[in-house]
């Protein structure tokens, strides 16, 4: 697992997250997806010297960057894991949480080295875990699953429209050599769909799809939120950057509904539903600044919302 040499970290969004996160410099903060740790260093360089800052990652190459900085840092510590285990780090460390942020999905280290099997443009064993030492590897499910489920995911969380035909084809080449290799699947997928749009490879949107299900991705985020909202602090707040229209519909909605606005069904007037959280503003993209300096920032969303 290399990282390329030159490769310099920019966290997406870090002055929009600044300006909408708590004033509390010597509060408890969570930043539930360290990755490189970008947003950590940031809001350590910021936190009072009573503040105390935790980190969440499955990645175990991210938990040993954090590690290094928690050796020099005391305000810091890292917990390896789902980010929905957040109440227990909120009990490890034992005090109010004043803020959390999500950074959601894959992070350019684990999409850049082929050996993670993230990306189809380089070779490498059709993995896409972000903790590779659980659960099965997209390759092993793809060996085993129903056709009809492989069509499900690939329309469910990649918004394929030709997922059964590419469910198909996949059915019909395990049969002869298993799937094993991004570029084998890449290859496969561009089979059934063609070249695609330039500047957008065809095997984009099932790779995305496979990677949502292989990490459990969105069934992650709707614990957090649920946590993160039981765990805050009356004031505390929850900062969240979504990278597509799934992760963030999901946000938008829990939000929706902590801020007791679900649409009440007609003709069975149910009683007020609480209020629990607060928008703060509308959702947030990057400027143009940051994404000509980071294309990966295109597609971030950023909500923050006030628990009350
Ligand atoms: C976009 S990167 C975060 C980058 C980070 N904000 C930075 O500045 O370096 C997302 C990170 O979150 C981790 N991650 C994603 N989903 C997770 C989950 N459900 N539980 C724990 N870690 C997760 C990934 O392993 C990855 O390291």
């Amino acid at each position: 697992m290399t990282q390329p040499e030159q490769y310099v970290h920019q966290p997406v969004m870090l002055d929009e997250v600044m300006q909408m996160w708590p004033t509390e410099r010597d509060g408890f903060y969570i930043d539930g997806t360290f990755g490189r740790g970008g947003h950590s260093r940031a809001l350590l360089a910021w936190l009072g010297p009573q503040g105390r800052l935790a980190g969440i990652d499955r990645d175990p190459q991210a938990v040993a960057t954090a590690e290094a900085l928690a050796a020099e840092d005391e305000r810091f510590s890292i917990h390896a894991g789902r980010f929905d285990c957040l109440p227990d780090v909120v009990a490890a460390v034992g005090r109010p949480l004043t803020g959390i942020l999500l950074d959601l999905g894959v992070s350019s280290p684990q999409l850049d080295d082929p050996a993670r099997g993230f990306s189809f443009l380089r070779d490498g064993p059709l993995d896409m875990r972000m903790d590779p030492s659980r659960g099965e590897s997209a390759a092993e499910w793809l060996a085993r699953a129903e056709e009809h489920d492989i069509a499900n995911v690939l329309y469910r969380y990649g918004e394929e429209k030709r997922s059964r035909a590419i469910a198909r084809r996949i059915v019909a080449e395990r049969e002869r050599q298993p799937l094993d290799t991004t570029l084998a699947l890449a290859g496969l997928i561009e089979s059934v769909l063609g070249r695609g749009q330039p500047g957008k490879h065809p095997a984009t949107r099932s790779f995305q799809a496979i990677r949502i299900h292989v990490n459990q991705e969105l069934e992650a985020l709707e614990q957090v939120l649920e946590q993160a909202q039981a765990c805050l602090a009356p004031g505390g707040r929850l900062a969240v950057i979504s990278f597509h229209s799934l992760e963030d519909r999901q946000v938008k909605l829990f939000l929706r509904d902590a801020e007791g606005r679900r649409p009440q069904p007609r003709g069975l007037p149910l009683p007020p539903q609480p209020v629990l959280m607060r928008s703060l503003g509308k959702a947030r993209l990057a400027g143009a600044d940051e994404i000509a300096r980071n294309p990966r920032s295109r597609s971030a969303v950023l909500r923050v919302a006030e628990k009350v």
